[in-house]
């Protein structure tokens, strides 16, 4: 089956938070429509960028595009940018079920609003492997009230300009900023307005919602929970799980989960739902929203305060969660036992002719004009830098626990180049930042794959004894995944889908500062590109319609 959008992305004011900011829409709204299909359907986006001044592209966030890398949205690697003015339809299909997401992949734009879910259910006659009365989804956001120019300029600057902690948190498009922190412009911040009332989710007694939630946050690590009641994670980026119960679910950006909630509470009265940032120092108030247990009135605030969240610096806390996600019993994909290499991926920040960088094994990526996937089926080999970044670095020597100088770092857009139906390992290890004792959390997210997560870790990645460690029996297999403070996370692949894919981390800042790798694996099996997506760098005589 063929599922039709006609989406229109322009600018528009609005407040999600009560406060007044340039937003990026789609037919008006952010975030953007929902995405419902059924496994195995087309979806065809045929795109107007309406943006008058801004170049767009994209993404379909967890669709592997097997068969349309040139669909995967993300401009520089797959694409040309969408010019202003200009249509541009992506077609791809949606292979398999599960919670999907979709935002914008060029500059930052996601943080101004471009962003929304995929929901992808199984077949009529295909059952899931638990139960429930009601699907619900809900979308998680950071929000800033700068625009994407000027933080986009205040990073790539001298001196730097951090785009800081966000203004709030945002739940299905709606949070609450406190309008008397604000400048009195008449008009600027209203916290009347109805854009910014709390989302409420109405519940029955007694039935069972599955909630689909996902993150989108530009920067913020999440904790998401519900007031008085448990929730059972059985999803993971469109992966099944062994089911386990949480008070609060802690979410990365681009990761989704599924969970179920049973409205088993005193149906008497409301609870909230809510959202804290973990892993850095917040200076964002909690997002709230509305459990509404029917027949109450759906805005009778909850007679308790909100609960508070899991403490920002429980590091292991979070990594008990992640370790607590494993594959379905009935739905296992097992990973090939061994791998024909391994790339170990130190992240560090760093500064590179004086400006504020990120990079994997001291190297900073820089997206190239032409888009790589063009370049590598035309053989202009003269589009992007040739010699491919290291797959390691030298771990005898680097301490990951000190702020290290990194000397060396350079910013450069060559790429891996990796074998055809071959399993590679990637190991993400994480070191000290430019501040002295800090170490972040960064959530990895590989485009065109799904991966294994074979295990964390505390400190260095140990090459003879932590792969013996791996869990090689029921691994979940996920699009995203984070990699702990001064910790490390690894990963099996099977280069089984032809293209040109990101690995980045989906941090948009980050991403912007270069933290960013880039895969190629059997680009000579890709099919005839379509022109549409040339016509930029070394591509701009190309036809294009
Ligand atoms: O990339 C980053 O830069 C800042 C800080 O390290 C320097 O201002 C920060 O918190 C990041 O995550």
């Amino acid at each position: 089956r063929y599922r039709h959008y006609k989406w229109e992305v322009k600018y528009q004011y609005k407040s999600p938070d009560c406060f007044k900011k340039l937003t990026i829409s789609i037919n008006g709204r952010s975030p953007g429509p929902t995405i419902l299909a059924q496994q195995g359907d087309t979806i065809v986006v045929e795109l107007k960028n309406s943006l008058l001044t801004e170049n767009l592209a994209v993404h379909w966030h967890g669709i592997r595009q097997i068969g349309s890398p040139w669909s995967d949205g993300t401009e520089g690697v797959t694409q040309c940018p969408i010019l202003p003015g200009d249509n541009f339809i992506y077609k791809f299909v949606v292979d398999r079920p599960g919670t999907y997401l979709y935002h914008a992949h060029y500059g930052l734009q996601k943080e101004a609003g471009l962003y929304g879910s995929i929901i992808v259910s199984v077949p009529s006659n295909v059952s899931e492997p638990f139960t429930y009365d009601y699907d619900h989804s809900i979308i998680l956001n950071d929000w800033y009230h700068k625009s994407t120019h000027e933080q986009a300029t205040g990073l790539s600057s001298i001196p730097f300009g951090w785009v800081g902690e966000p203004q709030s948190l945002l739940i299905n498009g709606r949070g609450k900023f406190n309008c008397s922190l604000s400048s009195l412009v008449a008009g600027v911040c209203n916290a009347l307005n109805p854009e910014c009332s709390p989302y409420v989710l109405t519940v029955i007694p007694g039935k069972t919602y599955r909630l689909r939630i996902g993150s989108l946050t530009s920067l913020s690590a999440i904790s998401f929970g519900m007031q008085g009641h448990n929730l059972t994670v059985v999803e993971a980026d469109g992966h099944y799980v062994e089911p386990f119960v949480v008070k609060n679910i802690y979410i990365y950006s681009g990761e989704t989960y599924s969970v179920l909630l049973k409205a088993n509470q005193d149906s008497s009265r409301n609870y909230w739902a809510i959202t804290n940032v973990v892993s850095r120092k917040p200076s964002t108030p909690n997002g709230l929203a509305i459990l509404n247990y029917h027949p109450n009135h759906p805005e009778k605030l909850p007679p308790t305060i909100p609960p508070t969240g899991p403490l920002w610096s429980d590091t292991a806390s979070r990594l008990a969660q992640s370790f607590a996600i494993k594959a379905h019993r009935g739905h296992i994909t097992a990973p090939p036992l061994k791998s024909d290499r391994v790339i170990v991926l130190l992240n560090t920040q760093n500064k590179i002719d004086g400006f504020f960088k990120w990079s994997l094994n001291n190297v900073s990526l820089t997206l190239p004009h032409t888009p790589y996937l063009v370049a590598l089926k035309f053989n202009l080999t003269d589009a992007f830098d040739q010699t491919p970044p290291p797959d390691n670095y030298d771990s005898m020597n680097y301490d990951i626990f000190s702020v290290a100088k990194n000397v060396n770092a350079t910013s450069s857009n060559g790429i891996y180049r990796l074998k055809f139906n071959t399993t590679v390992d990637i190991i993400l290890q994480n070191a000290n930042t430019m501040t002295v004792n800090n170490s972040e959390t960064h959530p990895w997210h590989l485009h065109g794959h799904d991966f294994w997560i074979l295990g964390y870790g505390n400190g260095k990645f140990d090459m003879k004894r932590d792969p013996q460690k791996y869990n090689l029996l029921n691994p979940i297999m996920k699009n995203t995944v984070p990699v702990h403070p001064y910790g490390w996370t690894a990963l099996r692949i099977q280069t089984n889908n032809p293209g040109v894919w990101l690995f980045h981390c989906h941090i948009e800042s980050h991403f912007y500062m270069g933290m960013s790798v880039v895969f190629e694996a059997g680009v000579e099996k890709v099919g005839k590109l379509p022109s549409t997506i040339m016509g930029c760098g070394k591509t701009r005589g190309f036809h294009r319609p």
